[in-house]
């Protein structure tokens, strides 16, 4: 129903002009029997030719009006269901484009594709499917009920037994196909889980020599999707014969009363003719009902997952943040301010992963994350461009609380690059481009430049118009790194967040980094994730998280005399020397 609603207005006048052809069809097919009938009743048995020919010239031209509707209900019915189709399926990911991460995080990925896919696919052939032959069957079937009755009334109470056992079996195979089919669905979803988990891991895989039990586990989604393919064609498989069965022994039954009533003088031999030609397009009728109720089924399955994606909740809203940079730092002094915040992943009641963490930093600052993993460092900035909303307390960006803010707004502001580096197909500029859509070639070298990206980037065979391969094949760690840096640099962000993303880098080329971002004099205020404590030793400020607290804040200095965490952490890192550091800190 949601369905429809959503896709009346656009669809329903094709629609409607594509039954009105297939009804013209339908009734052309009908008046066949009858004047087959004449045909050989007046004609054939009393041998007059004239009467063949006038017949058959109207049965010629009654065949080709039902072909040249036929043909166009065919061109139309196709062209709506693709169109249809094709919008559907632009808007699911569209849809997918605009949901909340807290949406996305619930909704399997491999079953997202299924459901681009395969089940927009099971839809628009059902859509397909109802203009070409669903409307169809029903008009012939009933249509020839009446001309049967119509044309010999004794002989058509065969009817009256042979429907009912027909719509009992239609009514049990339905019953038993919708849950075999949506098992169906299922199956095809965790196979793609799988196919997506070895093809994104196939490196991991050939390292570790795993082939051989990955090949196991898709054997096994595959074997368990045969299996669903297999259980639902079944039911189709014994029901289909059973229902041509009944129909079939109501022919004989036609031809033996037919037989008899012939031999009495009550009946023509052309109406036993007629009469089983209607009973073989009721047959026909019901068989496609039949195919079409299976292809409801699917499509019923389908469409519930797509309408399940459709009720998910969007992206937050908000008011567009002001345009004046300056403004909202003005209020308060603070580029970022964390006051008293708590989150959780399953919403307010839910186990919490940040507990009343507070902390500000002025614009310019940079501003170092560290702690062991899994002590909440990517959830705490994953706050800050509201990809989560904080389950207590608030997070307020340039004097503005993000909860009350237009996230499209908001992130036009921050660049954040990810703790895995993702490129796209395309060149190096295409993909330094993605950041910023309007950065001039210049910028383009610039943002490359200070992510230390420059060089490489002209070593390569055709410099910035070098071809990446997907996902970066291509490429090394720590060049993926380099230009997802550069990607968000050119976006001139005036918050970046490093979400441990110089972790492939030497100690070096990031050192080259930092100086070359602190050099842009403080236009940035950066959070840098790291694991190495020397990634954020000359931060203007550390947070140290533990087990979402955090414990301490401070420079390297102040945390390497106060805080045992970093101490912990410092020590780890640089083992025995650590002390002899940390004693000398001490006592500055
Ligand atoms: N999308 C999510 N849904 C539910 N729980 C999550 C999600 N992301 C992270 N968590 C949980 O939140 C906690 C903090 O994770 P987070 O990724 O913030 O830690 P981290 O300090 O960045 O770790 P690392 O250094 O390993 O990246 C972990 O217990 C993790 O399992």
């Amino acid at each position: 129903m949601y369905l429809l609603r959503k896709y009346r207005a656009r669809y329903g006048k094709g629609f409607i002009v594509s039954i009105m052809f297939l009804m013209l069809e339908a009734l052309c097919d009908l008046l066949q029997p009858a004047m087959l009938a004449k045909i050989i009743d007046q004609g054939v048995v009393s041998g007059d030719l004239n009467v063949v020919y006038r017949i058959g010239a109207i049965m010629l031209l009654i065949t080709a009006i039902g072909a040249g509707a036929a043909a166009t209900r065919n061109l139309i019915s196709s062209r709506v269901s693709q169109q249809f189709g094709a919008q559907l399926r632009g808007d699911l990911y569209r849809k997918i484009q605009s949901l909340s991460f807290s949406a996305i995080d619930k909704l399997d990925r491999a079953s997202l594709i299924t459901r681009l896919t395969n089940d927009v696919t099971q839809i628009q052939n059902f859509v397909n499917g109802l203009m070409r032959i669903f409307v169809k069957a029903p008009l012939l079937g009933i249509g020839a009920v009446i001309m049967a009755v119509r044309l010999n009334p004794p002989l058509s109470v065969i009817l009256l037994a042979v429907v009912p056992i027909v719509a009992f079996l239609i009514v049990m195979n339905l019953r038993i196909g919708f849950p075999r089919f949506a098992r169906v669905q299922q199956s095809l979803d965790r196979l793609n889980g799988y196919t997506r988990d070895f093809l994104s891991g196939i490196r991991v895989v050939k390292a570790f020599n795993r082939y051989e039990d990955e090949a196991k586990k898709f054997e096994v989604a595959n074997e368990a999707y045969r299996s669903a393919n297999e259980g639902a064609m079944k039911a189709m498989a014994i029901f289909n014969p059973l229902i041509a069965l009944t129909v079939n022994i109501g022919i004989i039954v036609i031809l033996w009363i037919g037989g008899v009533r012939i031999d009495g003088g009550h009946m023509q031999a052309g109406h036993v003719v007629a009469f089983i030609n209607y009973m073989l397009q009721i047959l026909f009728s019901l068989m496609t009902i039949t195919m079409v109720f299976n292809m409801f089924v699917r499509a019923k399955s389908s469409t519930t997952r797509i309408v399940s994606v459709f009720q998910q909740d969007e992206r937050p809203s908000g008011s567009a943040m002001s345009n004046d940079k300056a403004a909202g730092a003005a209020r308060d002094g603070y580029c970022i301010q964390f006051d008293n915040v708590s989150f959780s992943y399953d919403g307010v009641a839910g186990e919490k992963v940040l507990h009343h963490l507070s902390f500000h930093c002025k614009q310019g600052e940079t501003i170092g994350i560290i702690g062991s993993t899994g002590s909440g460092k990517s959830t705490l900035v994953s706050l800050i461009p509201r990809f989560y909303d904080a389950t207590g307390g608030t997070v307020s960006v340039l004097g503005h609380n993000v909860a009350l803010l237009d996230p499209t707004s908001l992130r036009s502001r921050i660049a954040i690059v990810p703790q895995q580096a993702v490129l796209f197909t395309g060149s190096v500029k295409d993909n330094i481009r993605w950041g910023n859509e309007e950065a001039t070639e210049e910028q383009i070298i610039e943002a490359a430049r200070i992510a230390s990206a420059d060089d490489f980037i002209r070593a390569l065979p055709n410099g910035y118009d070098s071809l990446v391969g997907q996902g970066g094949v291509n490429f090394s760690g720590g060049q993926k790194q380099r230009l997802s840096i550069a990607r968000a640099l050119v976006r001139k962000p005036e918050i970046l967040i490093l979400d441990d993303s110089t972790s492939a880098l030497d100690v070096l080329t990031e050192a080259r980094i930092k100086g070359a971002l602190k050099a842009l004099g403080g236009q940035i205020t950066t959070l840098l994730i790291a694991q190495r404590i020397t990634s954020v030793m000359d931060a203007d400020r550390i947070l140290v998280m533990d087990n979402g607290q955090l414990v301490a804040v401070g420079d390297h200095g102040q945390l390497m005399r106060e805080c045992e965490v970093y101490r912990e952490i410092y020590r780890s890192q640089y083992g025995k020397e650590a002390d002899q550091h940390a004693a000398a800190a001490q006592s500055i």
